[in-house]
């Protein structure tokens, strides 16, 4: 059943909003990154939670006592659990909707000529994990500004699964994040590698990428 109305997202909630995505282009633009806890409207991380848990219980009786078709192949790097939002669900259109107002906020701020979004929800089965890496590489123009946010009410200093953000190749102490309801995370693509510690319990999240326009002559990006 989903219980979900889209009227539930009608509240305005710009004046909130506006002040968050100031911070997080005021980090951005002095840090490259941005860590805002509690920074996802209440209403929208517990929907998107309950819609995740709903998703996540569908699959996996039907994948019968097995994993979901689409489990990651790349085990060595990553060992998480993967499902594109492409706007299925009241939840994942209120994502959308949120994304592309910070989309917009952040052009209008700091010119950064975002142009697409595409994400997904992750699940982190206890013990799994996602090795040191970066999100884009230079010169490959594509991911510009990766977004993170968690869906877990509730993380125990022992429950691991901690995104640890790296400043650049020699960092190895890096920031900590614990993957907590609302907890919003922003950073540049190229610019920062980084990790996701194996979980002691069932980790849920959305990552995110804003890309540009990547045109080129034989290759032309469809217009929004
Ligand atoms: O879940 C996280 O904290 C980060 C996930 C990540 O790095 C990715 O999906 O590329
Ligand atoms: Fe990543």
């Amino acid at each position: 059943m989903n219980a979900i109305q889209p009227l539930l997202f009608k509240t305005d909630t710009s004046e909130i909003n506006e002040s968050l995505f100031a911070a997080i282009a005021d980090d951005l633009y002095t840090q490259g990154y941005s860590i805002r806890p509690a920074a996802l409207p209440e209403e929208l991380s517990m929907s998107l939670s309950q819609y995740q848990l709903e998703m996540d219980e569908q699959r996996f009786k039907a994948a019968g006592i097995g994993r979901g078709n689409d489990y990651l192949k790349n085990e060595f790097v990553r060992t998480d659990e993967i499902c594109w939002i492409t706007g299925k669900s009241p939840a994942e259109i209120a994502w959308l909707n949120w994304t592309g107002d910070l989309q917009r906020y952040l052009n209008s701020r700091l010119f950064l000529g975002l142009f697409s979004f595409e994400s997904h929800f992750s699940h982190y089965a206890p013990g799994t994990y996602y090795k040191r890496h970066r999100d884009a590489f230079k010169g490959e123009a594509q991911r510009v500004l990766s977004v993170v946010t968690y869906l877990n009410s509730g993380w125990g200093n022992d429950d691991g699964g901690e995104l640890v953000l790296f400043n650049d190749d020699s960092d190895t102490e890096g920031t900590k994040v614990v993957p907590l309801m609302g907890t919003v995370v922003v950073f540049l693509s190229e610019d920062f590698p980084h990790e996701v510690l194996p979980a002691q319990r069932d980790r849920y999240s959305i990552a995110g990428w804003y890309r540009v326009n990547t045109s080129v002559a034989e290759k032309v990006d469809p217009p929004r």
